[in-house]
Order: structure tokens, then sequence, then C-alpha cells
């Protein structure tokens, strides 16, 4: 009865969100570019400076981690995030195209529905906050059971500051009765346009199933390979810093190190003097059985542990100075924790003869556990990136960096974010790393007008495509068309874009010198045409 009670309360308490939400977006929703960013600006410097609090209250509450590094992460979904979004146009006209005539309109989706983990229950609502506001949509979020306290507290700190810089009372909040069917009511509301989800498997697929559009993460496994080129010290300084930041919960994490084995004497050196310790077999044995639970998924007693403790709830004694745990492996399998995400400082390694074998091997990994989401190569051969680049099935391949904090965009230039979309691969919606801009709808407006008589006409009745202008010689010895298919004196043909490419893939500049250069173009022509439309695009 009371269990009942408590549903009804928490649903009904959902519903009231929606409605105030509902409200408060359709006022907001007229407000102007300048607006929101202040707004945003004013929510992100009050959550910089909450960083510290809430990332102790987070570690206390969920045991997860430790402060210290949950202090980086709120610093980074406030002010890192803050400093990419802050310039984008989301809202109004956000880009007028006059040389294809096609102008687009950001429209905000409207309620966006926001599952938490527990495992970034504070940073996660800075950064969610963030960029569903800056697209103008209104959020409602529904915190993690075992991270409530800190996850509200929160969500506290940005209403009340988007409510100080004007934003309509219930523009941002939160579950205050947390409950699965209310969580429920919010992810099935009609009026909620999107769901943003981030957390356990169980979770993101409700949300799926639920019929609402649904934007999320998804579970990582990344193998970090370490190439017979890398600097090695530098390698494993980056697994370990990686591994042990925040104990290891950022689901970028490497969960797995492939040496080739012509270096794995100086690999596994370098690992023991920055803090590795090599379980023997019963000591990995102990460890695989606390590692996840009966039914298979991961054990959260386990998770954002260090591996100090990690080794004594397992049974056995480690050096004082160990930071990761490593399990030699050469089988890979969903019974295998060592093949599969971790969320806590422990790593598989395997030993490959080349770095052929190295890539079946990291294949099967991410087949394992981890489609779509991150891996990161340690190399100084950029044949071995490329090849990585084009056929590895993850949406964020990292160079010589550490997975956690460059597949978040800390320390690359990834868009920052702490939901990395694992795309169709991962049963995802998306590959991005979420930002504003996969949380806005954008309204196209056409008025340019072409002739039907294009159609009768169609290039490809033709075998050789109409040839335009020939590409003209340049001071430098190369064409002015910066691609290698338009080399000096070479023909371009009409339905070639080359200025575009030049332009670095700006088809907005192709068009516009393709239409405006027409018949002859000389070098002179085409650099006049350049310097107009850089200026036209801003750049
Ligand atoms: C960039 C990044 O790092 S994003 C990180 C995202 N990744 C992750 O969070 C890792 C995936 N998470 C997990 O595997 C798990 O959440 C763990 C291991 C961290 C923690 O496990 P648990 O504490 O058991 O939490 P779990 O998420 O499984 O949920 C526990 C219960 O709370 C429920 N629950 C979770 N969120 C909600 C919610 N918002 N509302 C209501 N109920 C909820 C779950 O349904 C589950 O119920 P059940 O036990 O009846 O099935």
């Amino acid at each position: 009865m009371i269990a009942l009670d408590n549903d009804l309360q928490s649903v009904q308490n959902a519903r009231e969100l929606i409605r105030n939400a509902k409200k408060a977006q359709s006022i907001y929703a007229k407000f102007s570019q300048e607006k929101i960013d202040s707004i945003v600006k004013h929510i992100a410097r009050e959550a910089y400076l909450h960083a510290e609090e809430l990332a102790k209250l987070a570690n206390e509450e969920t045991g997860f981690g430790n402060w210290q590094d949950k202090v980086l992460k709120n610093v980074f979904a406030s002010s890192r995030v803050y400093e990419h979004i802050k310039n984008l146009k989301t809202v109004g006209i956000i880009n007028d195209d006059r040389v294809n005539k096609v102008m687009e309109v950001g429209v905000p989706l409207g309620i966006v529905t926001a599952l938490v983990p527990s495992t970034n229950p504070t940073s996660t609502i800075f950064y969610k906050t963030l960029i569903a506001l800056k697209a103008g949509n209104a959020i409602i979020f529904s915190p993690h059971p075992n991270a409530q306290q800190c996850s509200r507290r929160a969500i506290d700190i940005v209403r009340k500051a988007a409510e100080e810089a004007g934003a309509p009372a219930g523009i941002v909040d939160g579950l205050s009765l947390l409950t699965l069917e209310a969580t429920k009511a919010l992810m099935h509301s009609k009026d909620v346009s999107l769901i943003l989800a981030t957390g356990g498997e169980g979770m993101v697929r409700a949300a799926y199933s639920s019929g609402t559009p649904t934007i999320s993460g998804g579970p990582g496994n990344g193998p970090a390979f370490i190439e017979r080129s890398a600097d090695i010290k530098q390698a494993v300084n980056d697994i370990i810093t990686s591994k042990t930041f925040d104990n290891g919960v950022i689901c970028a994490s490497e969960q797995s190190i492939i040496v080739e084995r012509c270096i794995y004497n100086d690999v596994h050196r370098e690992l023991l003097s920055q803090g590795a310790y090599f379980m023997n077999d019963d000591e990995s044995n102990k460890l695989a059985g606390i590692l996840l639970r009966p039914n298979g998924m991961i054990n959260p007693a386990i998770v954002g542990k260090t591996a100090i403790s990690l080794s004594e709830r397992a049974g056995f004694s480690v050096p004082a100075d160990t930071r990761v745990l490593i399990s030699l492996q050469d089988s890979v399998s969903h019974k295998n924790p060592y093949s599969r995400e971790k969320l806590c400082p422990v790593l598989g390694l395997y030993i490959e003869e080349d770095w052929m074998k190295a890539c079946d091997r990291v294949v099967e990994l991410l087949t394992n556990e981890g489609l779509g989401h991150t891996l990161v190569i340690h190399t100084q051969n950029q044949d071995v990136i490329r090849q990585f680049a084009l056929e590895k099935p993850v949406h964020r391949i990292l160079i010589n960096t550490p997975a956690a904090l460059g597949g978040i965009g800390a320390t690359t230039n990834l868009i920052p974010a702490l939901t990395l979309g694992c795309g169709a691969v991962g049963g995802g919606s998306t590959s991005d790393n979420v930002g504003p801009l996969n949380l806005i709808n954008v309204r196209k407006v056409g008025y340019g007008v072409r002739s039907i008589n294009d159609l009768r006409h169609p290039v490809v009745e033709s075998a050789n495509e109409p040839v335009v202008a020939t590409a003209p010689a340049c001071s430098s010895n190369t064409s002015i068309f910066d691609d290698h298919r338009f080399t000096s004196g070479a023909a371009i043909p009409a339905t070639s874009q080359p200025a575009a490419l030049y332009a670095n893939g700006d088809d907005r500049f192709g068009a516009c010198a393709i239409s405006e250069a027409k018949g002859e173009i000389t070098e002179e022509s085409v650099e006049r045409i350049i310097k107009e439309v850089l200026g036209r695009i801003g750049r």
C-alpha cells in the first residue's frame, strides 16, 4: 500500500514537472540567442563554483571514484563544455547560404528527459543542462537511485542559476520522488520530445523501448594498442593516468592493453615501474569472481574502487604503491570479465605477434562489448593510424592520449561531452559526442529556384561530364584547387565542386566558385572568389 502511494505520488510529481517544463519552454523558446547565451553562461559559472562541493558529495554518496578527479569532471562539465558551446548558433536563423539559397532555422525540441548515471552523477547534470538549455529546450532529470542526494543538489544549483539569469521557472528540474514508475512516466510522456539516456544498459534499453526518440551513450570496452613505434613510457603513463582517473569509471577508459610481442619486455618493465601489478592465475581468478554479478552485469561493488581496495576484496594483497591490476589474457568472451568493460583500475593484457594480429584482437574485443565506442592507439606510425581509422568499428579513435580524457574531449579537441554515442553498430541513434546541435531540429528554407529543365539533361546521362573549366597553374606548382583530382591544367567537370575541396569541404564555397567562375578560370579570378566567399562565410 505504501509502495503504491509512493509510486502514485512520484508519478504525480513527474506529471507536474512536465506541466511546468511545458509552460516554461513555451516562453523560453521565444528568447533570443543572446538571452539564452547569457543564461547558459550564468549556469556554467555557478556550476563551476560548486565543483568541489558536489564532487565530495558524489564521492561520499556513491562510494565511486575519488573526489579530486570528480572536481575535474565538474569543471570539465561546466567550464569546458561552456567554452565549446558559447558561440554556437542554436536558435533563430542559424545559417543562411546565399549561394545555394537555403536558410536554416534552429528549432528547439521541447522537453528533454535526462537519465543520470551514478558514475558521473553531478557532472552529467551540469553538462546536460548546458547543452539542453543552449538548444532552447527544457530539461527534466531522473537521477540514479544511488546518487539521489548529490544529483538533487546539482539540480538545485542549475535551477537556481537559470532562474537568476531570467529563465522561466520549470525550465530545468528533476524528480524529487524517484521511482521507476516516475521515470517511466517521464519517458513515455507525449509531451517529452527526447530522452537523453546515459547509464546502465537496462535503463538505456528502457528509454529506447519507450517509443520516445532517444539519444544514448553505450557501454565502452576500449582496447589500448601499443604499437612497436610508440613512445612506451608515455603510452604507459597515458594508460595508467586514464585508468586511475576517478578510479576508472569513465566509459571511454581503457579496458585492455594489446602489445606487440617485440616490445612486450619494455612495456612490461615500464608498467611495473609506473605502479602496475601483474596478478598470477590464482589472483586473476579471485578477482574475476567479483567483477561481474551473477547476471553477467558489472558488479557495482567493484566500480570506482582503487586497485588496493579491489585486491583486498578479492582476497590477496599487493604492494602499497599499486595503481592498476593487470591480468595476462589470451581469450575473449562474455564470461571473461577481463575482456569486458570493468569501470575500475583493472586491465586485461594481450600479447600479439604483429600489428595485424593486434587488429584482429581489437576487433574481437570490441565485438565482445563496446562496439561503436572508443579505442586508443599508441604509435608514431601514420599508416597504422590510417588503417585503424578506416576499419575499426568504433566512433572515437584516439591517438597517444589517455582514452578516458581523450574520448570525452578533455585531452583532445573532440566535442566535450559526457554522453558518447555509439552509432548504429552500437545500437544507438548517434555516433556523436553529444552536444547542443544534437538537441535541435533544423528547419530548412529553400528560396533558390532551379529550372525543371535540369532534370531533362541529367548529368548521369552523359558518359563524359561537361567540363566547365581547366584548373589554373599556381606559383606553388600545385593547383589552386588543393585536391589530387585537380592538378594544374586538369579539366574540372561542372558537377564537381573543386573549390569546395580547397576550402576543406565547405560546399557553399564550391557552388559559388562554379557558379561565378563559369567558363574560363584563371588563378586571379579564383583567388578573387576565394577571398570573397571566405569573407561571406566569415573565415
Ligand atoms: C562518459 C561516461 O562515462 S558516461 C557513463 C555511463 N556509463 C555507466 O554509467 C556505466 C554503466 N552503468 C552500470 O553498469 C551501472 O549503472 C553500475 C554498474 C555503474 C551501477 O550499477 P547499479 O548500482 O546496480 O545501478 P543500475 O544502473 O544497474 O541500476 C540499479 C537499479 O536502479 C534502477 N534505476 C536506474 N536509474 C534509474 C532512474 N533514473 N529511475 C528509476 N530507476 C532507476 C535500475 O532500473 C535498476 O533497477 P533494478 O535493480 O530493479 O534492475
